[in-house]
């Protein structure tokens, strides 16, 4: 074991820094973990929207995964925007070979403002393929719609999406409840292990400064199962991570503005770059 948690993010990068790589980095620097990439696509972004994407080679994601793989290492990893299926059976087979277990699958399909950032030919492969390699996946209601095949209403259709995502291999779902507006003072998101439900709930904000939400709260996720938390201890935190950089919003640009990445160490204070253990080579 490495003295310090390592996390690796295999997800596109957004330019205006609030969502993608740029968020999750951000999120593992705040949460005290050393972060590396493997970068999938380049996008033209910023808060009014998606201007371009540019997607990389399958070699250029696998050679950036081998070069962690084969030197640094990391304690768990976190895929975001992934946009096409061979990429997806690329990164795949990679999480295979190198053993990385602990995997959290943020399923980015549709960025805020409507752009696809998953091709309709990808689901199969994300389903079938990545979903069963993950420890913790992290669907909105519109990603769980196409996942599990049905329509979700409320917190009941999130159970029993969460229950069909279970099946599908994921071990752990974090059913996200931003879009869930049939509780319009509370966001309940529900973490599902294959048995039990347990719900993270907090206020709603009435806010437009909402982008990257899902990526930062799945970079704090994998940031504390990089340091070996347990799934439960890791959504606990990621919860009261986006709270707080939803709360305190930055206020830039004219659309949807980034979250505020230092709301929760002002809050709550540095977290050391340690493992749990402390343990080191
Ligand atoms: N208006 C809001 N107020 C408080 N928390 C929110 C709000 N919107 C999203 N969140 C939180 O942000 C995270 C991402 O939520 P969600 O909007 O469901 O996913 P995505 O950003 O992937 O569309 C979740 O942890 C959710 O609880
Ligand atoms: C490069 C890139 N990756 C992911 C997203 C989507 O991020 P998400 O956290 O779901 O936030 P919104 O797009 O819904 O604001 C993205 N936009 N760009």
């Amino acid at each position: 074991m490495a003295a310090i948690a390592r996390a690796l993010t295999i997800a596109g990068s957004d330019s205006g820094g609030g969502a993608g790589i740029q968020a999750d980095l951000k999120t593992f620097q705040e949460l005290g973990v050393y972060g590396m990439t493997a970068l999938t696509a380049v996008t033209a972004q910023n808060t009014l929207g998606v201007q371009g994407i540019y997607p990389m080679s399958v070699e250029a994601v696998q050679q950036q995964m081998d070069a962690i793989g084969e030197d640094i290492g990391t304690d768990a990893v976190k895929t975001g925007m992934l946009f096409n299926s061979d990429i997806i059976r690329g990164v795949s087979e990679k999480l295979v070979q190198y053993r990385w277990d602990k995997v959290v699958v943020d399923p980015v399909m549709i960025a805020k403002g409507g752009s696809v950032l998953l091709l309709e030919e990808a689901v199969r492969a994300l389903r079938d393929i990545l979903l069963p390699l993950s420890l913790v996946v992290t669907p909105n209601v519109p990603e769980a719609e196409l996942i599990a095949g049905i329509s979700i209403q409320g917190l009941d259709g999130r159970k029993e999406a969460a229950r069909i995502i279970a099946d599908l291999g994921a071990r752990h779902v974090v059913m996200k409840g931003g879009h869930d507006e049939s509780n319009p003072d509370e966001v309940i998101d529900l973490l599902f292990d294959g048995r039990d439900f347990y719900e993270f709930c907090g206020p709603r904000f009435v806010t437009r400064h909402t982008h990257g939400t899902g990526c930062t709260f799945a970079a704090a996720v994998t940031a504390e199962l990089a340091k070996g938390r347990t799934v439960v201890q890791a959504v606990e935190l990621a919860k009261a991570f986006i709270q707080a950089a939803i709360a305190e919003p930055l206020r830039l640009g004219q659309g949807h503005g980034p979250t505020n990445h230092w709301a929760y160490r002002k809050q709550h204070g540095f977290a050391h770059p340690t493992h749990e253990s402390g343990a080191g080579e």
